[in-house]
């Protein structure tokens, strides 16, 4: 049990290989023994103040699709979240890693980014609320994962500051947080056995996929 929740555990279970690649990927591993060149992390950092602009339009498409006023104060507490507090953080942890405003707001897209963001955002328009969750989860829990992994297990203190983010008692509780929308939506739209639905294998597809385009960001990362 990973303690995201019931459909959480189901669909990474079923991502098998491209989850394990996603979460150990070697960029990872550099974050955890302090082995990642600084222009990576620098490089990474840039982009991901691109990714948090696209990942806010995805969680405000989430508003837009809830079906119930829990789905709606849900949705709306992550936007709220990211376009408050997050992207304004963002800022603040480039500069302090040397990166001045301009220069963040100067950062041209790379396609590995364009490509995933612009997934989520597909799988959202395109469908339900089940579809659009099924692309932002592997986001939100990966680093979830990631982040409780990497505090257990670091050998260094080059990215303290990234991993104490993500393994924090406030980051768990989105995540958790995150799960219980999944569970809740789910069963709302398709019933308890929804993994007998014949929606299931989509929204597994969905969840492997945008996994897939997070291994791909990662290694985006490692060619700055
Ligand atoms: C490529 C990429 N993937 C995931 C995250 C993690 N993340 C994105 S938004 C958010 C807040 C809650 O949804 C978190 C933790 C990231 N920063 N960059």
């Amino acid at each position: 049990m990973s303690g995201y929740g019931t459909a959480f555990s189901l669909l990474r279970a079923q991502a098998g290989d491209a989850w394990r690649d996603y979460t150990r990927h070697a960029f990872v591993e550099g974050l955890k023994d302090g082995t990642l060149p600084r222009a990576a992390f620098l490089h990474y950092l840039r982009q991901d103040y691109v990714f948090l602009i696209h990942f806010s339009r995805a969680w405000a498409l989430a508003v837009v699709k809830a079906e119930t006023h829990d789905e709606m104060l849900a949705a709306v507490a992550t936007l709220n979240a990211l376009v408050t507090d997050e992207l304004k953080l963002h800022i603040g942890i480039c500069e302090a890693a040397g990166l001045s405003q301009a220069e963040v707001f100067a950062t041209k897209e790379r396609p590995e980014n364009l490509a995933y963001t612009r997934f989520v955002l597909e799988a959202g328009y395109s469908g339900d609320l089940l579809d659009l969750l099924a692309a932002l989860a592997p986001c939100v829990m990966g680093y979830g994962e990631i982040g409780t992994r990497l505090a257990a297990e670091t050998t260094s203190d080059s990215y303290a500051d990234w991993i104490a983010t993500y393994a924090g008692a406030e980051y768990q509780e989105a995540c958790r947080a995150a799960g219980t929308l999944l569970d809740a939506a789910l069963i709302h739209r398709l019933g308890a056995d929804y993994a007998s639905s014949p929606r299931w294998d989509r929204l597994c597809r969905t969840f492997r996929t945008a996994t897939e385009l997070e291994a791909g960001f990662w290694q985006m990362g490692l060619t700055p």
